[in-house]
């Protein structure tokens, strides 16, 4: 007897500045994404390995089948939802390095014709643009929305306390700019003990950035960041992270916008912060690397 599940299932693999991502194309909204399955799909020794993983639908049959409560704001049912999950299984309101490598393969897959379209997220729709593209490489730009900063908060790695502020993109930052701190010393901090974080601050938990301090070149920010994100651990990049970076790194110099080239251990990219931090877009690679197919066990 054949179900649903039971079919070999096409998966694709990319990444956005080493944010590595499971692509999952799940028309009907068919798959049941257990915690346990994502996580036993991206877990580098038994599974495929990745940060994360997106399902492709469109937003109203997500909403049909239940995934979704609603539609939210902007999108539409028509539109393509990018359904995110972390390594660990868990759900995220958004991935910005995610939208740019789920773009990138709607395209490359032909379910979209243009190079600019919406694509919803639990945090609202994200339009996004084309500016480049072959079948494994393309160059993308997001409307993130707006960066909200908060309060200001402390986080611990590896028995050093660093003061940061809470930005929201949908999901929770805590960018922290580190007043003297080098790209080589950042390069060093021993992230393999996580991070302890006021909870009461983030009650659902919080993704934290380390940053040296910008300095300005004349046509942008320059920084360095790295990251431990909620869900996953530390990766080589974090999309909203950048923008909640950019959003305190400009902070740490007294600005409410402008253009800031950030360097991951992944990659660098664009971000750029507006209307007083009502609304920013990041910019950066996505690399599609290789298709196969989930066996049915993989998915039980
Ligand atoms: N890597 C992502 C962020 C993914 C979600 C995050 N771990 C969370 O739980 O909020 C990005 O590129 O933004």
């Amino acid at each position: 007897m054949t179900s649903a599940t039971s079919q070999p299932r096409a998966f694709w693999k990319g990444h956005g500045t080493q944010n590595d991502f499971i692509i999952v194309d799940d028309p009907g909204a068919l798959l049941p994404l257990e915690p346990a399955t994502v996580a036993a799909l991206c877990d580098r020794q038994r599974g495929i390995g990745a940060d994360g993983l997106l399902r492709v639908a469109r937003a109203g049959t997500l909403v049909d089948a239940g995934v979704l409560t609603g539609l939210g704001e902007g999108i539409a049912a028509d539109d393509l939802f990018m359904d995110y999950r972390n390594a660990d299984g868990s759900i995220a309101e958004m991935c910005g390095n995610g939208v740019r490598v789920f773009a990138h393969y709607c395209r490359v897959a032909g379910l979209v014709d243009t190079d600019e379209f919406v694509v919803g997220s639990r945090a609202g729709a994200r339009p996004v643009r084309i500016h480049s593209i072959s079948d494994t490489d393309a160059d993308v730009s997001v409307a993130m929305g707006p960066a909200r900063r908060g309060v200001t908060s402390s986080a611990t790695i590896d028995g050093r306390v660093y003061r940061g502020l809470a930005v929201d993109l949908g999901n929770p930052h805590l960018a922290c700019v580190v007043p003297g701190l080098t790209h080589g010393e950042l390069g060093a901090i021993d992230f393999s003990g996580g991070v302890q974080f006021d909870a009461g601050v983030f009650p659902e938990g919080v993704n934290v950035e380390l940053l040296t301090e910008p300095v300005d070149d004349g046509a942008a920010l320059i920084a360095s960041m790295r990251v431990i994100e909620r869900g996953v651990g530390e990766t080589r990049s974090c999309g909203t992270g950048l923008v909640a970076s950019a959003s305190a790194l400009l902070a740490s110099v007294g600005r409410d916008e402008g253009l800031l080239r950030i360097t991951v251990p992944g990659g660098r990219v664009e971000v750029a912060i507006a209307d007083g931090g009502r609304s920013s877009t990041l910019r950066g690679p996505s690399r599609l690397v290789a298709r196969g197919e989930l066996f049915d066990g993989a998915l039980r």
